[in-house]
């Protein structure tokens, strides 16, 4: 019904019944009829989509709402209010509230690949617009960088960092970390009191020592130490830009700032944050003119050219440097120290929880799939070999990793890090598909959905890696559309795709390959499952909140195995995690050790921990709520 009618029968109404009335009751009952009135046409307001998209099936404001706040696990939302909406919806368009808008969110890959493809009738839509001195527009420096920028400036930005991207991976350095994050569980389990060891936190760790180092050069150590200063200003400065209330209300971390004083401490802490990566900028730009300088020198002199670092050796910002100097219509004054800052913070948002998720996730799958986690550690044997030292596998190798790269595959399938898009806005009046699209619509890929679509994929929630074989489902999609988008799609895909596949290979496959006795049968446990399974108690994830927990409960295993061979339990962690290079003689030692031991402890403990895998608690714990969608 219109506004307006509703207004009219409502007066109508109250003026027929208040004939009877007293006067104080008259305007008691008009006033309340009023406030009821206005209330109810805020709420209607608020919960429908606005008239000129009502053609589009829209999902229930409320049904959504009541979701999010009793944090019900996004898949538990998307099955009871989204995909019965798609279902009726001719070209699997649909409309769903997100924040103070109602966005229309794609299900089909071919308009998936419109929307994607045709960059200039669907540009990204200004997020930063509204965001002037607040926390994330000062985090981001409002569009000035490759997430954000569109138009002409995203053009000039993608050239000079897309050489920067498909350089040589620097592989060495995940696998270097890689070692560091074993030797920090170990450590931990062993001088945990609480014997717990929440693995989403040393992911966490990891890869932000990974995209630190490979960003820009700088050691956050945080598999180390976790509570240095500057990774607990990382920790704080990024955990401030979810804060709910001034992601809602961004006016009150502007304007209204003076209000909160807690918020005013966490814009001083991203102040010095900025300063710290404006002084590594600085620095980076002084030595590498320093270096030039040298080499110009050195030819000069007729010396003997010094050999160059190699590409994969090079941090992304002095990739992104040099970039800029050797493109053709740019000279370096073109890429300001503001645009660097603003890349390096996009960096870390893009770079660091997405690739934590797609970890944890893959880990949990291979936890409750054991024929496919024996299938990948067989692999990763198979072309690591089985040795008692760690290996550093090489590019060559990791490239062989076909079944490995399936599996990282299809955990991106099922739970990509990122579900959907940033809008697109429609530029212009259009059709997509059947539909009319008014021009300032805005448009989101809905990932979730386009994976789990049925026309495409059989069977679309269960894991199974063999889609993704040669020939196999996923390949048989082409043609279809985009029906696999964890990394987007069009001109606008993820720059760091690479990156975040090399650097998942290398850290998953050196999880597969734990050194074992090489001949013994009796010592067949599968170090990649009791890892895994260990790590698996418990699973919790919360949608861009890797606050998720995988613990191991040592009390628990070590109850498992029995008080006797408690020692066993302690040398398997600490012989499996130390790298071979830093304890030779440790190593040595081990391995005259390692006939000596109790082999049914071993078993006995492999058994137990596979039963524990497969507890409810586990399954129930999977949760992904989508409060920030
Ligand atoms: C598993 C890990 C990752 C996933 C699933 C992922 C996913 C995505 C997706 C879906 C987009 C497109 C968003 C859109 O079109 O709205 C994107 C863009 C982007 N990603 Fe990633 N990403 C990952 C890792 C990384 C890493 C490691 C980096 C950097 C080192 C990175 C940097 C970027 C940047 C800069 C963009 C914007 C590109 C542009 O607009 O030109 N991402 N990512």
């Amino acid at each position: 019904m219109e506004t307006n009618s509703i207004i009219l029968s409502t007066l109508k109404t109250i003026a027929k019944k208040s004939n009877n009335l007293s006067r104080p009751q008259k305007i008691l009952s008009i006033t309340t009829a009023i406030f009821a009135t206005l209330t109810f046409i805020l709420f209607k307001k608020t919960t429908s989509p606005p008239k000129r998209l009502k053609h589009i099936p829209s999902v229930s404001y409320v049904g959504m709402m009541l979701g999010y706040l009793k944090a019900q696990p996004l898949m538990e939302i998307t099955k009871k209010y989204i995909d019965p909406v798609i279902a009726k919806s001719p070209d699997g368009l649909y409309m769903r509230p997100s924040r103070k808008i109602w966005n229309i969110y794609v299900t089909e890959p071919e308009l998936a690949k419109i929307v994607y493809n045709k960059n200039d009738l669907f540009p990204k839509l200004d997020l930063t617009a509204n965001h002037a001195g607040t926390y994330s527009g000062k985090f981001s420096a409002r569009s000035n960088n490759l997430f954000f920028s569109t138009g002409a400036e995203w053009k000039r930005q993608r050239r000079i960092a897309n050489p920067a991207f498909h350089s040589a991976m620097p592989t060495n350095l995940f696998g270097q970390y890689t070692k560091k994050l074993f030797s920090s569980i170990a450590k931990s389990i062993t001088s945990n009191d609480s014997s717990l060891v929440d693995l989403s936190s040393f992911f966490t760790n990891y890869t932000l020592d990974v995209i630190g180092d490979a960003g820009f050069g700088f050691k956050f150590n945080s598999l180390q130490d976790s509570t240095s200063e500057y990774v607990l200003r990382y920790d704080k400065v990024t955990e401030a830009l979810m804060d709910p209330l001034f992601f809602f209300f961004p006016s009150l971390d502007a304007e209204y700032i003076w209000l909160f004083p807690k918020r005013q401490e966490v814009h001083k802490e991203l102040g010095v944050f900025l300063e710290m990566v404006r002084e590594i900028i600085a620095q980076k730009r002084l030595s590498l003119s320093e270096k030039k300088k040298l080499k110009e020198l050195a030819i000069a002199r007729g010396e003997a050219d010094t050999p160059s670092e190699k590409a994969s050796e090079k941090d992304i910002l002095t990739l992104l440097i040099e970039s800029a100097e050797t493109d053709e219509n740019h000279d370096i004054s073109d890429i300001s120290n503001d645009m660097l800052l603003s890349n390096m913070c996009v960096l870390f948002t893009a770079g660091h929880d997405t690739t934590t998720a797609a970890l944890l996730f893959f880990i949990y799958e291979l936890a409750i799939n054991q024929e496919i986690q024996e299938k990948a550690r067989k692999e990763i044997i198979s072309i690591l070999g089985d040795g008692t030292t760690d290996v550093l596998p090489t590019p060559e190798q990791l490239s062989k990793m076909d079944y490995l790269n399936m599996v990282i595959k299809e955990t991106l399938r099922l739970h990509s890090p990122v579900p959907i898009s940033s809008p697109r806005i429609a530029s212009e009046d259009c059709m997509l598909g059947q539909t009319f699209i008014p021009k300032g619509s805005t448009i989101v890929i809905d990932a979730i959905s386009i994976h789990r679509n049925s026309k495409y994929w059989s069977s679309p929630d269960l894991f199974n890696p063999d889609r993704f074989l040669p020939g196999g489902e996923a390949d048989q999609h082409a043609g279809s559309g985009l029906t696999y988008v964890p990394f987007g799609g069009g001109s606008r895909h993820c720059i760091g795709r690479n990156f975040a596949m090399n650097e998942q290979k290398m850290m998953l496959s050196m999880f597969g390959d734990f050194p074992q006795k090489p001949d013994g049968d009796d010592l067949q446990f599968n170090s990649i499952g009791t890892v895994f399974v260990a790590s698996l108690f418990l699973l919790e994830w919360f949608e861009y909140k890797p606050a998720g927990k995988a613990v191991i409960e040592l009390s628990e295993i070590q109850q498992l195995v029995g008080d006797d061979n408690k020692w066993n339990v302690d040398y398997f962690f600490n012989s499996h995690f130390l790298p071979s290079t830093e304890c030779l003689e440790g190593v040595q030692a081990i391995q005259s050790e390692i006939e000596e031991i109790p082999t049914r402890s071993l078993q006995l403990f492999q058994t137990k921990l596979y039963e524990a895998r497969f507890s409810d608690t586990l399954l129930e714990k999977d949760k992904r709520s989508s409060q920030w969608l």
